[in-house]
């Protein structure tokens, strides 16, 4: 219990830094003041037991212990029944008024552990490497953010409400030990053992919260893999079959939750029996071993109820604690990752492409193992147009990905203008370039903010939503709509076809005024005549930006300014269309397949 206390206690720490220390202290200020407050009962009853009760104002109660004597040395005031009155009083108004502070702090800083949370794993996630992220789980990326923050929260407020109530079982054996050590020492003896005994349990507890997160993480991912893919199993018929994943990962959960359910049971109905009978072996050893009579240690066994009662109200919030515990783990380990790959930033600030791009004797595999580039050696001027053409897995997108700064080449290097894209700030590149693959992106919200981003609705970002729109043949179709620009799109652009995606796609970017643009099957879902309005609309962008563009049908790559040819990850020919025609067999069957 006590590795995990301090295990956990670091976590805690790191997002609320200072603020746990508070909170601790004004746990402990309410233990502390309960169990002052409750120890002035002791010359209390003793004050009424030996018959302070019928004139009690001023009567005092026996010298005898050590309360009392508390009253009379450290206080300096006599234990009559007025004086144990107002010190009961104020000891329990003094605990109200900490009590308020530490529920209202509690309820404060849960708050803003869960905010501190939130934006630090945003942030994290938002630089996040994309090579880390192609490998990570989106099931535990969605539930971490969403239902697993909730369940930190709920650790949060069993572990500081354990340290509360551990603190008032410290109070209360302090305050036993002072009236008789050797029968507290029995009992904390006894307790040790019954610890041990529950440490069986508590182990189970953790592993089955561990359990419960990872089921929950797979429960997301089918979720998300259920609504992305939603049309595919609907049309195929594959709906119910589907859901059958998910509902046998509903019935696990269930499992998991029932086991948990049985070990809170076991401990619940085992805790009382077995403290009893530590602590009437404790009685039983004082009285027939060491020869003491049940009276003296009475005030002892009185404390030591109260201590016990706090001890399993300690041992309950630590079990709630350890129910979530799991997710504690998974947020400190999902946090770690997102840490370990954060994306390396240089600091000069890219202002504009001056010119070119230039890769020297780049390496680059996804696994380091399995290089899909050796020695790639390519330059790129500023305002060219140059297309990647090649056989299906010949490694097209992988290099766009790596020139648009999204994959990050292996040896070699990687130069824009003068700069090695390591030592640039990659968002202000980033910020610099157009980006549209096949698989548009189409955001739930209307066309105007799909294509402009948010940006808002002035007289001027208006003027150069219009033109993007009709630079990317979208035009017509968005002022045919009721709504028009305001039309708002499905989930993923789910009422509009694969082409209108597509052109909202091209038109956000040419919104962007971007240097470099970059294309991979853009418009691939265009027939050949919108296809042909759309690229002769990018080709009056030509000698104005940099556009790399790859794609199947070679009538669009037809006018780029130079074609380089892939095949099985090596640049195996250049040149501009006619020229790469007479000179390369592979090129020349590719045209003639298609009919050009
Ligand atoms: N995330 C990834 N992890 C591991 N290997 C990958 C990953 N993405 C691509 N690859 C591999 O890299 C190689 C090049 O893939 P790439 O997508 O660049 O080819 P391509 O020429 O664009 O193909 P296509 O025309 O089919 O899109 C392939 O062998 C592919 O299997």
């Amino acid at each position: 219990m006590i590795n995990y206390f301090f295990k956990y206690f670091s976590f805690f720490y790191k997002y609320l830094n200072y603020r746990i220390f508070i909170a601790i202290a004004l746990s402990l200020m309410v233990g502390v003041l309960d169990g002052i407050g409750i120890a002035f009962f002791i010359p209390l009853f003793q004050l009424i037991s030996t018959g302070g009760g019928a004139d009690a104002l001023g009567n005092t109660a026996g010298e005898s212990d050590v309360v009392t004597n508390f009253f009379l040395d450290i206080l300096q005031i006599q234990p009559t029944l007025l004086n144990i009155f107002f010190l009961i009083f104020l000891f329990f108004s003094l605990k109200g008024i900490a009590k308020f502070f530490e529920t209202y702090v509690r309820i404060i800083y849960q708050q803003y552990f869960m905010r501190k949370i939130r934006i630090s794993n945003i942030n994290l996630f938002s630089k996040f490497n994309f090579e880390q992220f192609l490998k990570a789980d989106t099931g535990r990326i969605q539930n971490t953010f969403s239902a697993e923050v909730q369940r930190v929260n709920v650790a949060y407020k069993h572990y500081l409400k354990s340290i509360q109530t551990g603190a008032l079982v410290f109070v209360y054996v302090s305050l036993a030990l002072s009236s008789d050590w050797k029968f507290t020492f029995l009992v904390l003896f006894g307790s040790f053992f019954l610890n041990i005994l529950f440490r069986f349990f508590y182990k189970r507890t953790k592993y089955y919260s561990r359990r419960y997160t990872q089921k929950a993480h797979r429960f997301q991912n089918l979720l998300i893999q259920k609504v992305h893919l939603f049309q595919y199993l609907k049309a195929t018929g594959l709906n119910d079959t589907y859901a059958g994943k998910l509902k046998e990962n509903i019935i696990e959960v269930e499992a998991v939750q029932k086991r948990q359910g049985v070990i809170d049971s076991i401990i619940a109905g085992l805790r009382e029996p077995l403290v009893i009978f530590v602590i009437f072996l404790a009685i039983f050893i004082n009285i027939y071993v060491f020869e003491e009579t049940l009276g003296t240690i009475l005030l002892s066994l009185l404390l030591l109820y109260r201590a016990i009662t706090f001890f399993i109200g300690t041992q309950e919030q630590w079990n709630s604690f350890l129910t979530v515990s799991g997710s504690l783990d998974n947020m400190a380990l999902f946090t770690a990752e997102l840490e370990k790959g954060q994306e390396d930033n240089g600091s000069i600030h890219f202002s504009g492409l001056r010119q070119g791009l230039e890769l020297n004797n780049m390496t680059f595999g996804f696994d380091v193992k399995i290089p899909i580039f050796t020695n790639i050696n390519l330059k790129i001027a500023k305002n060219e147009t140059v297309a990647i053409v090649g056989e299906s897995g010949a490694g097209k997108s992988t290099l766009l990905n790596i020139l648009c700064g999204l994959i990050k080449p292996g040896d070699g290097s990687y130069k824009i203008d003068d700069y090695n894209i390591k030592d640039l700030d990659l968002n202000s590149f980033k910020k610099r370039i157009g980006y549209i693959v096949q698989d548009a992106a189409v955001f739930n919200d209307s066309i105007y903010n799909n294509v402009t981003f948010w940006a808002p609705k002035t007289e001027e970002n208006f003027r150069r939503f219009l033109k993007a729109v009709k630079q990317a043949a979208i035009a017509d179709f968005i002022m045919g709509l009721p709504a028009k620009e305001d039309a708002v799109l499905g989930a993923n652009g789910i009422n509009i076809s694969g082409g209108q995606k597509q052109r909202l796609a091209i038109a956000r970017e040419l919104f962007k005024e971007v240097d470099i643009l970059f294309m991979d099957e853009a418009t691939s879902a265009l027939d050949g005549e919108t296809e042909a309005a759309v690229q002769q609309n990018i080709q009056q962008l030509h000698g104005q930006c940099t556009i790399i563009i790859i794609a199947h049908r070679l009538s669009t790559v037809k006018n780029a300014d130079r074609i380089i040819l892939m095949q099985e990850g090596q640049i195996v020919s250049t040149g501009k269309f006619e020229e790469l025609y007479e000179k390369s067999s592979i090129f020349k069957e590719m045209v003639e397949l298609q009919n050009l």
